[in-house]
């Protein structure tokens, strides 16, 4: 646009008022408020850019540009849906994001419990979405009453066995609380187990075909896997490694083609003494961890160690040391925070709070003391 051959000629300031006067003509012409968004521009005519019309290459460019800032806006003021743990939607640069995310760690630490209430929180605090528990290693028999027992802070065996509990009034009555409240929320929340639908891709895949259809278009859809080493496909000469990345690059594909979030839990190779995981610990295969957008290794040292623990709580009603699980956010690519948080766990009532930013603070300075 600018002309400027000020080396070997005076500057004349007629000229560039001219030009300066012609770009903002063109610009005014070219751009233009998007008539709902006054903040939001959008190209009115492109042919104006370089008064000439785009070459298809110019043209996917623009499109690509346009679709990008639409999302941005889409975003809301929150970024996206909130988890309901306020330190864990800071971490990830302000709520769920479309995107693969990998909650990992070895047995019985609690990531199905972590998940389960993350889906349900989201659910619950969120208008258009839609979170879909995905159990292909537990039965809706034991998932639902984690559900019952985290929304009314009974014990799962309380939700699980009602008649055991006929003379505690009160603990049906609570029972049946966080019955009703399961029944007000199906219509953002859904739990399946094996025999809903098997544990092939090619099934989950229909699934999400179907939520697409029957769930309103701007509905952020959130598809839990309980675990993803529980997957399987119909592809049957794949095996081992081959295996893995597949369904790796599968599950991250829907991702992309879907526009939705999948969190899906996976267990960790057997750890060498009490040391906290690492990425490195992801059984089978690495590509999960290349196509994860997030990854959170989760430990409980109360769990291993028990009333040796150094990271514990304190509860009321109990007598030994309760579990902490750690959070530590391993890969990120949805924000820069690469720390750890803190979730004081009732396995029991399958029930976390997150710790503040206080607590979490302790809780690291004992880990690095030793
Ligand atoms: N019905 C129950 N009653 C009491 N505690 C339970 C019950 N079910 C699970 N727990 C406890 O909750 C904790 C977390 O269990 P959870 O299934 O979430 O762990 P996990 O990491 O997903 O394990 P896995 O990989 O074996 O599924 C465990 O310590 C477990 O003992």
């Amino acid at each position: 646009m600018w002309n400027n051959t000020a080396a070997n000629s005076p500057i004349n300031f007629q000229t560039i008022l001219q030009q300066m006067e012609q770009q903002i003509q063109t610009e005014q012409n070219v751009f233009v408020e998007d008539p709902e968004n006054k903040n939001q521009i959008r190209v009115a005519n492109p042919e104006k850019l370089y008064n000439r019309e785009l070459n298809p290459i110019e043209s996917q460019m623009l499109r690509k540009i346009e679709a990008v800032d639409n999302y941005s806006w889409k975003r809301g003021k929150t970024g996206g849906p909130t988890t309901g743990f306020p330190l864990f939607d800071a971490a990830i640069e302000g709520g769920i994001q479309p995107g693969l995310i990998v909650l990992a760690a070895s047995p019985n630490v609690g990531k199905s419990a972590f998940m389960m209430q993350m889906l349900k929180q989201i659910s619950e605090k969120n208008e258009n979405v839609f979170c879909e528990y995905n159990s292909f290693d537990d039965t809706a028999f034991e998932m639902l009453p984690r559900w019952i027992a985290c929304d009314q802070h009974i014990t799962i065996a309380q939700a699980k066995n009602p008649e055991r509990f006929e003379d505690q009034p009160e603990i049906l009555e609570k029972r049946n609380e966080g019955l009703k409240n399961l029944y007000r929320n199906i219509h953002r929340f859904s739990l399946r187990d094996a025999l809903d639908g098997g544990t092939s891709v090619e099934s989950m895949e229909e699934r999400i075909k179907e939520l697409k259809m029957y769930l309103p278009e701007d509905t952020r859809i959130i598809i839990g896997i309980d675990s993803f080493y529980d997957l399987t496909t119909e592809k049957r000469n794949l095996q081992d490694k081959a295996l893995w990345d597949y369904l790796a690059q599968t599950v991250k594909g829907w991702v992309e083609e879907y526009d939705i979030t999948v969190i899906c839990t996976a267990h960790l190779r057997k750890l060498n003494g009490n040391r906290r995981p690492t990425n490195d610990d992801l059984k089978e295969t690495n590509r999960l961890e290349y196509e994860a957008n997030l990854i959170c290794l989760l430990y409980n040292e109360v769990g291993i160690k028990e009333e040796g623990a150094d990271i514990y709580w304190l509860h009321e009603d109990e007598e030994t040391k309760m579990p902490v699980v750690e959070v530590k956010f391993s890969k990120n690519k949805f924000g820069s925070f690469k720390g750890t948080r803190f979730y004081e766990f009732i396995p029991s009532q399958s029930y976390f709070v997150e710790a503040s930013l206080e607590a979490c603070k302790r809780y690291a300075a004992l880990i690095h003391q030793r």
